[in-house]
Order: structure tokens, then C-alpha cells, then sequence
């Protein structure tokens, strides 16, 4: 049995759209097996038990790559990662199933290939960079080939994903998007995307909280999440920092340990439907195990 393990990812992180991504410590974990049937799949929602799936999609995908037939497998998916929720779980499916495929056939996909392959797949590489890496990704598209650069994140930094009980696919979030912005505001993006990574590798609070504030999707994608300005009332009052996680539903705030607490309590009792997660950054990406 192929047992892949993958982390959830925060991409955009404010000012680093499409960019920028950081592995968190949620997991969703995918099973492979030879099987009789063409394709089993359990662990998911009935409407993604079809080829259609997107595990299985990249499976394929990465199979097709290696010139290979591809083989009969059972999937099962352990994953409690909320899907359109922004923490990667499409990303999370992307790596499963190019890594499951690598080592159906012995290991023969390297990270730069997965990553390669599922950046086309996923449309960007800021999930998929951290998902297979672990670790801040900072990532760029040259002329087709992904390129990566890899940061630490600061201990003393908290990551607490304050998860809606409403999604929001990325579909949806990129519509509300411009097609085009001024020259003043791509200044404005560079240089805050330069600071925000020294920032945050440093773990400098009063630097993210200049550095991380963002004019190219954040404030056409606040309105489509109906609680975002209480949370945000919040946050300011705990004295963290907010951003929206990937394309939404989730807020994430970034908080040092003697404020997770009180946060948490707070967005709890006046969110009670909410999942709240005080997560680390993973520092390992995804993991192959062969049982
Ligand atoms: N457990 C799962 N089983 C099957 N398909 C899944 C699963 N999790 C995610 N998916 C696929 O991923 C899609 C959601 O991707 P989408 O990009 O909208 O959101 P996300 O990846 O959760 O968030 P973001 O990209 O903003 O971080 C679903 O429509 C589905 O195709
Ligand atoms: N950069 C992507 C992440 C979500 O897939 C977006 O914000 O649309």
C-alpha cells in the first residue's frame, strides 16, 4: 500500500497572490491499492467517488506522464481538510495523486516534475509549492517552468485559521477580480511582497502588519465573505494579524503564543459554528510511505 501524505497550504498570505504560500499542520493523508475494479474510491463526498475525482485525475496524469498504462487502484481518502475553503484542499488532492503515481512505478517523479505537472493542473503554483515542500514558498512561472524559493517561517509565529461554516470556491473569487491594475499598485504589491517574506522569516510582528496589507484581491474578496469585518473587529482588538487564506472562506490570523488564547476565545463564542485551528508551519511538505 501507498500511503501519501500531504499538509494543507495558506496561499496569497495578503500581498503575495499566486505567489506566495505557506504548509500548515493539517493533513489530509490518500491510500492507494491494486484493486479488481478499474477505480474504487471512499473517504469523500458521493459526488467525488467517479473518474472525475481529483486525486485520481492527477494519478492519471502523472501515469500519462511516465508513459505508463494506467493500473486498476483503490483510493482512500483520509482527509479532514474543508474542500473550497482556502487551505490547498484542491492542492492536496494534486500532490496526492502525482506522488501516488510516482511511487506505483518506484519512486520516479522528481519534486520538480510533481511540481511542475501540478501547477498545470491547478492554474498556480502557490499551493502546490508549500504542499509538496513544506515550508514559505515563494514561486514564479519562467516561461513555463515553476521555479521555487524556500523560506522559514519564525517560531514564535502562530498561524490560527478561523474556518466559516460557508465556502467559497476559487472560481467564484477570482471572477470578482479586475482584469487589469495601475502601475502605482504593482509598486505598491513588490515592495510590500519583498518586506512581508523578511518579516516574516524574522517573525517581526509590527513588519507583517505594514507589509502584508494588500490592494490586488483582498478588497474585492472581503465582501464575499459576509463576516469578514467582525473578524476583522476582532483582530484588531487582540492587536494580530489578518489575512484571507488562499482564495476564502478562511481568515487566518498570525499571532504570537500569548495571544492564541484569547483569540480563539473570542471568534469562538461569537462564531460557535466555526472550526478554529491553531496551527504551526510544516517544515516537511508531503510524504511518501510504503506499507
Ligand atoms: N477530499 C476531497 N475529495 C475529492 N475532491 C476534493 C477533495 N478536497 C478537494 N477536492 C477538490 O478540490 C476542489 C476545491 O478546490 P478549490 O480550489 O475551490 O478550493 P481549495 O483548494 O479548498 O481552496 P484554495 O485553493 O483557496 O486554498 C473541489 O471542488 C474538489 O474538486
Ligand atoms: N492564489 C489563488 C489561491 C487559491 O487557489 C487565489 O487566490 O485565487
Amino acid at each position: 500500500m501507498i500511503r501519501i501524505k500531504v499538509p494543507a497550504t495558506s496561499a496569497n498570505i495578503g500581498v503575495g497572490f499566486d505567489a506566495l504560500g505557506l504548509a500548515v499542520s493539517f493533513y489530509g493523508t490518500v491510500e492507494f491499492n491494486a484493486s479488481d475494479e478499474e477505480l474504487q474510491i471512499g473517504g469523500c463526498p458521493k459526488k467525488y467517488q467517479n473518474k472525475n475525482n481529483l486525486i485520481y485525475r492527477a494519478f492519471v496524469n502523472g501515469c500519462e506522464y511516465l508513459k505508463k498504462d494506467v493500473p486498476n487502484v483503490s483510493i482512500d481518502i483520509n482527509n479532514d481538510i474543508p474542500i473550497a475553503r482556502g487551505l490547498g484542499s484542491s492542492a492536496v488532492c494534486i500532490v496526492a495523486g502525482l506522488k501516488g503515481a510516482s511511487a506505483w512505478f518506484g519512486d520516479r517523479l522528481s519534486d520538480e516534475e510533481i511540481l511542475n505537472l501540478a501547477t498545470k493542473i491547478e492554474g498556480h503554483p502557490d499551493n502546490v509549492s508549500p504542499a509538496i515542500y513544506g515550508n514559505l514558498c515563494a514561486s514564479i512561472n519562467h516561461d513555463g517552468d515553476i521555479q521555487v524559493a524556500h523560506y522559514k517561517v519564525d517560531k514564535s509565529l502562530n498561524f490560527i485559521a478561523m474556518i466559516p461554516d460557508y465556502h467559497l470556491s476559487t472560481e467564484a473569487a477570482r471572477e470578482v477580480l479586475p482584469d487589469t491594475m495601475s502601475y502605482a499598485d504593482a509598486i505598491y504589491q513588490i515592495g510590500h511582497l519583498g518586506v512581508l517574506i523578511k518579516a516574516l522569516e524574522l517573525g517581526d510582528m509590527s513588519m507583517i502588519k505594514s507589509a502584508i496589507v494588500d490592494k490586488m484581491h483582498e478588497p474585492y474578496r472581503k465582501k464575499l465573505i459576509p463576516d469578514y469585518d467582525q473578524v476583522a473587529k476582532i483582530c484588531e482588538e487582540e492587536n494580530v494579524i489578518l489575512y484571507i487564506s488562499g482564495s476564502g472562506s478562511t481568515l487566518m490570523a498570525i499571532a504570537q503564543d500569548d495571544q492564541v488564547d484569547s483569540l480563539f476565545d473570542k471568534i469562538s463564542s461569537q462564531f460557535p459554528n466555526w472550526q478554529i485551528k491553531p496551527l504551526s508551519v510544516d517544515t516537511t511538505g508531503a510524504t511518501t510511505e510504503i506499507v
